[in-house]
């Protein structure tokens, strides 16, 4: 088939890859020109594992232009552009932006998909922009793992109001071979939220449960984990604690849900809760510093890892840059090293060595492999491993804290 894509950040690239990859002529439309011009010589703007492979692959069938124009063969057309949170609300007038400009170039026929994360209601608004089928087809793809994702969803949802127009979906993901769920417009736009924001809250609730852990002798929050994710109803999955869910969506789509909801004069008190616990993080790890370093003005703290984790060079809500920033705040040194990722807010060494090396105290803050059994290197340094890559017994009691570890063992 012929097929859009546009906005081509994670989803967009992604999905255009792998549905080029399944031999369909696909078009990427995005109005940053820059990024268009360095895919169109080969440079992807991200990095994903599997997904630089697959666009050179793929390249005469997966096309890149800023022109709208391009979209006027195409049978489907995946709408896949931003959606921030702005002023606590989700933030749709990229995507009414993106219906309103493909309009008259999209055949009688053709079908608008949205995979953008957008409250619901929102489909339905592009539905009277375009004229068209519309089909809400929410993305549930990580960063980091996006390309596997997308090939081996754990299930794909259709919400659409034409039979016809959700079969045409449906049959363009059957090779996944996954579960499809076949849903009004409205629930799979909700469907995406209540995941999100169930994931958060997992996330949120163990790290409750870490700070517990940390204030009662003998206690480690991993074997408590362990044990409840052992019960199938509550599943081992999303039980890390750490130093808080960073990223470019939990963090705006838990945000956006709960006010969505109080507009309509809902609360959404466990979500709104999770958030809580999540911004409270940052200021956690720079106080378990303070109490291993004392005051930290004047002290260099090296922070490894700024991707907001790990296998992605993404850094937007990364609680690392958080935890540097109120660092800077207070006057320490920070320095910072990352495999993948980058930042102008401070200083980035080239090796993991030199930046443990000139620091009074570490932050592991990303779980990057080549973070782990790097203990020797981290002697007479004051550690915090807020991911929980080391090895406790490897370390000496008096400097070193590791989130949901007892202070005293
Ligand atoms: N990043 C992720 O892991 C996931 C993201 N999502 C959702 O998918 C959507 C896209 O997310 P990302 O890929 O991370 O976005 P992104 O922010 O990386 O990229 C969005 C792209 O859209 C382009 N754009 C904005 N307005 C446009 C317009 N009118 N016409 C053409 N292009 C336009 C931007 O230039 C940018 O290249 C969001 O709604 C997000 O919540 C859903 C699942 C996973
Ligand atoms: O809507 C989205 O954009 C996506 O958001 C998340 O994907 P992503 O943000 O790429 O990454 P996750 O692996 O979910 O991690 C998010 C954050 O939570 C943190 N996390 C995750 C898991 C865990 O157990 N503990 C924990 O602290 C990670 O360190 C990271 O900062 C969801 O997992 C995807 O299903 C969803 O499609």
């Amino acid at each position: 088939m012929r097929i859009g894509v546009v906005g081509l950040g994670v989803v967009g690239l992604v999905t255009g890859a792998v549905l080029a990859d399944q031999g369909h002529e696909v078009v990427g439309v995005d109005i940053d020109q820059n990024k268009v011009k360095g895919l169109q010589c080969n440079r992807s703007p991200i990095y994903e594992p599997g997904l630089d492979e697959l666009l050179l692959k793929n390249k005469n069938r997966f096309l890149f232009t800023t022109d709208y124009s391009a979209l006027k063969d195409v049978d489907i057309v995946f709408i896949t552009v931003a959606t921030p949170t702005v002023e606590g609300k989700n933030y749709i007038g990229y995507v009414l932006d993106a219906a309103k400009t493909m309009k008259p170039y999209l055949k009688r026929d053709a079908i608008v998909v949205v995979k953008s994360t957008v409250v619901p209601g929102t489909s339905r608004k592009v539905k009277q922009i375009v004229e068209r089928e519309v089909v809400a087809n929410p993305e549930f793809l990580k960063e980091g793992s996006a390309v596997i994702d997308t090939i081996k969803p754990d299930r794909i949802v259709i919400g659409s109001d034409s039979k016809a127009a959700g079969d045409v979906i449906e049959n363009l993901w059957s090779f996944t071979k996954t579960v499809v769920l076949r849903t009004s417009i409205e629930e799979a736009e909700m469907i995406k939220y209540a995941a999100n924001s169930f994931l958060a809250t997992k996330i949120s609730f163990i790290n409750e449960i870490a700070n517990l852990c940390e204030v009662i002798p003998n206690c480690d929050v991993n074997t408590i984990a362990k044990a409840i994710g052992l019960d199938k109803r509550i599943a081992p999955y999303f039980l890390n604690a750490g130093l808080g869910y960073g990223g470019s969506c939990f963090p705006k789509d838990t945000l956006a849900f709960a006010s969505f909801a109080r507009e309509l004069g809902e609360e959404l008190k466990i979500v709104e809760a999770a958030i809580k616990v999540n911004e409270e993080r940052p200021r956690r790890a720079v106080k378990i510093m303070e109490e291993l370093l004392g005051e930290l003005k004047g002290k260099t703290i090296c922070i490894l890892g700024i991707a907001f984790k790990p296998n992605t060079d993404d850094t937007r809500e990364s609680v690392a840059l958080k935890i540097a920033k109120l660092l800077v705040d207070i006057g320490a040194n920070v320095i910072a090293y990352d495999p993948k990722a980058k930042t102008s807010l401070v200083e980035m060494v080239s090796s993991k060595e030199e930046c443990v090396k000139r620091s009074d105290g570490v932050i592991i803050a990303t779980e990057w492999d080549e973070f782990r059994g790097i203990e020797h290197m981290l002697k007479d340094k004051a550690v915090l491993d807020g991911r929980r890559v080391l090895d406790p017994n490897k370390m000496s009691r008096s400097k070193y804290r590791a989130i949901g570890l007892s202070k005293v063992r």
